[in-house]
């Protein structure tokens, strides 16, 4: 008989009444305010909105990068506001995997060199890191580009390492900014695709923030937001308006 994996029994990110501030008096921005948002596992979820409405500071709170003014977060079962800072490294270390929209990839390491990364700070022996980071350069695509450098890939390839080196770990949860606005429509429907293909499991989470409607048909769920709040969450298939 085959082991099924289904979806732990919880959303895998929970945002309860959160806010966020920037400065104080009159220089105090509100980047989010109170948000009360649930976003399951298994789906691919999209993050859109003006620029400013406050994405990249939600997607940060998630990952653990920053901390919220009010309310709390739960993401993977764990309370992330009531956890330590030296307990929150490791948790996004072993649980979070990043994909920005500069790829941030080492210059001087080849390919497979760069998506090892993860898992050599992990203390993995290096021959293992490597074995592991060529079996998920294939899933993406890049099994004839290992030994690469950056420098010699284009930027929609440079984009599946970045993307490699997000899941090498396999993170529960993949966060992703702009992974497509450096990219062509060609290149950036095909890392979508590969998000799609490689994050999305039953028990795991991703979430994309992105201005690029021409990548809306990719989201399970589109998280629609303005002016520090989410003012639609859309269904498979529908658009928010723009
Ligand atoms: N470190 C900071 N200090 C002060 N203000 C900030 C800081 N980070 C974000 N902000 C402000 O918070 C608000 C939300 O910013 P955020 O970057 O989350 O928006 P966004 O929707 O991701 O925008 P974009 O699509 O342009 O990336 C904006 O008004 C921004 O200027």
């Amino acid at each position: 008989m085959t082991a099924t994996v289904s979806a732990p029994p919880m959303a895998a990110i929970q945002f309860r009444g959160l806010s966020k501030f920037f400065g104080t008096a009159e220089t105090k921005v509100t980047a989010l305010d109170n948000i009360e948002l649930a976003l399951p596992y298994g789906e691919m979820v999209l993050l859109v909105g003006p620029s400013g409405c406050g994405k990249t500071t939600l997607i940060s709170i998630a990952a653990g990068l920053l901390n919220p003014s009010e309310g709390e977060v739960v993401v993977l079962g764990q309370n992330l506001t009531k956890m330590g800072a030296n307990r929150k490294v490791r948790f996004r270390g072993e649980n979070i995997g990043f994909v920005f929209q500069q790829y941030n990839l080492l210059p001087a390491l080849s390919a497979v060199e760069n998506a090892c990364v993860p898992l050599l700070i992990a203390g993995w022996n290096r021959a293992k890191a490597i074995a592991k980071a060529a079996e998920i350069l294939t899933a993406v695509g890049l099994g004839n580009r290992l030994k690469a450098f950056p420098s010699q890939l284009s930027g929609g390839q440079q984009q599946r390492v970045a993307i490699a080196r997000a899941l090498v770990h396999e993170p529960r949860l993949l966060v992703c900014d702009e992974p497509t606005a450096a990219l062509d429509a060609a290149s950036g429907r095909t890392v979508m695709q590969l998000i799609k293909q490689v994050a999305v499991q039953p028990d795991r989470a991703v979430v994309v923030v992105t201005h690029d409607s021409r990548v809306y048909d990719f989201g399970d769920k589109i998280v629609s937001m303005a002016d520090g709040r989410v003012v639609e969450v859309l269904g498979k298939g529908q658009r928010p308006h723009e």
